[in-house]
């Protein structure tokens, strides 16, 4: 079946945007006319089994989770061969995209402070509400043409009580992760510290050519301090992304007070939603060839499961029928 053929009714195909290791991504107009980005995806990711279920996974939290700085999902099917994920439409792409376009030239303290205010908000809400993003870089974020960006690709993310497949990329992974352990809010910060620092001296923390160099080097070395790099930074930012930066897990500081920093950074104040009001995620379900249905409840994962998970290995299945 080709693309054309296995795009969902009433949504038009403009142009392809992207091809990731996944999903191919079309520009399309959804049933309401909305621009939106059309998630397909391959036919080997149908496939392979965990493939498959990594873009379930993403279908069915992309619908759940509603907050102003994670791409919006507007519909979806997690499973079969009419599966798609239709999100908001950044028309610039991925952060790492526009970086590459500056060739180097590094984003303007505020304009970089205000993406990095915005992520560490969205995973702060994600922490609040259990759950491990495990892939926060720089590719994995969309900045809107006002400057403003949102955290994508929960293909990996898990509710903590529930567990999950321990993932990451070596650039941004934690060095719990290299030694085998498993993820936590820790570790996204973790990641989130390696952006902002990216992000906020043009430099990356560690450097490495291959996946043994860089796991060297998140495990044993300590970047230049930020606040050497670039000492415009404002103080309490650079004090706290040293500290999220740090080797041991226990040791850093969370996305909670790096949000605050840089809210008060850029001179505002936290909103109110920033507590509760966050729209908490609604419980989601989909049958495995269905068209994907809402509905309403509080934010309530599953119970954890009663045998401790096998490590690294797919602890919770949310497709999965209980027994
Ligand atoms: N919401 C969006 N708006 C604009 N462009 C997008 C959007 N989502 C994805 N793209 C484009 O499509 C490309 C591939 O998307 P993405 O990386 O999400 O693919 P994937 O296959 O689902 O992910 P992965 O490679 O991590 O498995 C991105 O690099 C980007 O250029």
């Amino acid at each position: 079946m080709t693309d054309h053929e296995r795009i969902p009714t009433a949504y038009r195909l403009i142009r392809s945007i992207g091809r990731g290791n996944t999903s191919q991504v079309y520009l399309a107009t959804d049933p309401e006319g909305r621009e939106v980005a059309l998630k397909l995806p391959h036919p080997e990711t149908l496939r392979v089994h965990d493939s498959a279920e990594r873009f379930g996974n993403e279908v069915r939290l992309t619908l759940q989770f509603k907050h102003p700085h994670i791409v919006r999902g507007f519909a979806g099917t997690p499973f079969g061969p009419q599966a798609f994920l239709a999100i908001q439409y950044f028309p610039l792409g991925a952060l790492s995209e526009q970086l590459v376009m500056r060739q180097g030239q590094k984003l303007d303290l505020t304009e970089a402070m205000r993406i990095l205010c915005d992520i560490a908000g969205a995973l702060a809400y994600l922490h609040r509400n259990g759950a491990v993003h495990q892939d926060v870089k720089t590719q994995n974020v969309y900045v809107d043409p006002r400057g403003r960006a949102a955290l994508g690709d929960l293909g990996n993310t898990y509710f903590v009580a529930q567990g999950g497949k321990v993932s990451g990329s070596p650039y941004y992974m934690a060095p719990e992760i290299y030694h085998g352990e498993n993820s936590s809010s820790a570790s996204d910060v973790y990641s989130l510290a390696v952006m902002m620092y990216e992000l906020l001296t043009g430099q990356r923390p560690f450097s490495g050519g291959s996946y043994e160099e860089l796991m060297v080097a998140h495990l044993t070395r300590f970047p230049t301090p930020l606040s050497h790099v670039n000492p415009q930074v404002p103080r309490p930012v650079s004090r706290l992304v040293e500290q999220a930066i740090a080797k041991r897990p226990q040791d850093r500081s969370s996305a909670d007070q790096l949000y605050r920093a840089l809210l008060a950074a850029l001179g505002e104040k936290p909103d109110e939603d920033d507590d509760e009001s966050t729209q908490a995620p609604t419980a989601y379900q989909a049958g495995r060839h269905g068209t994907a249905t809402r509905v309403p409840s509080g934010i309530t994962p599953p119970a954890p499961p009663s045998t401790p998970l096998a490590k690294g290995g797919w602890g919770w299945n949310p497709f999965k029928k209980k027994k």
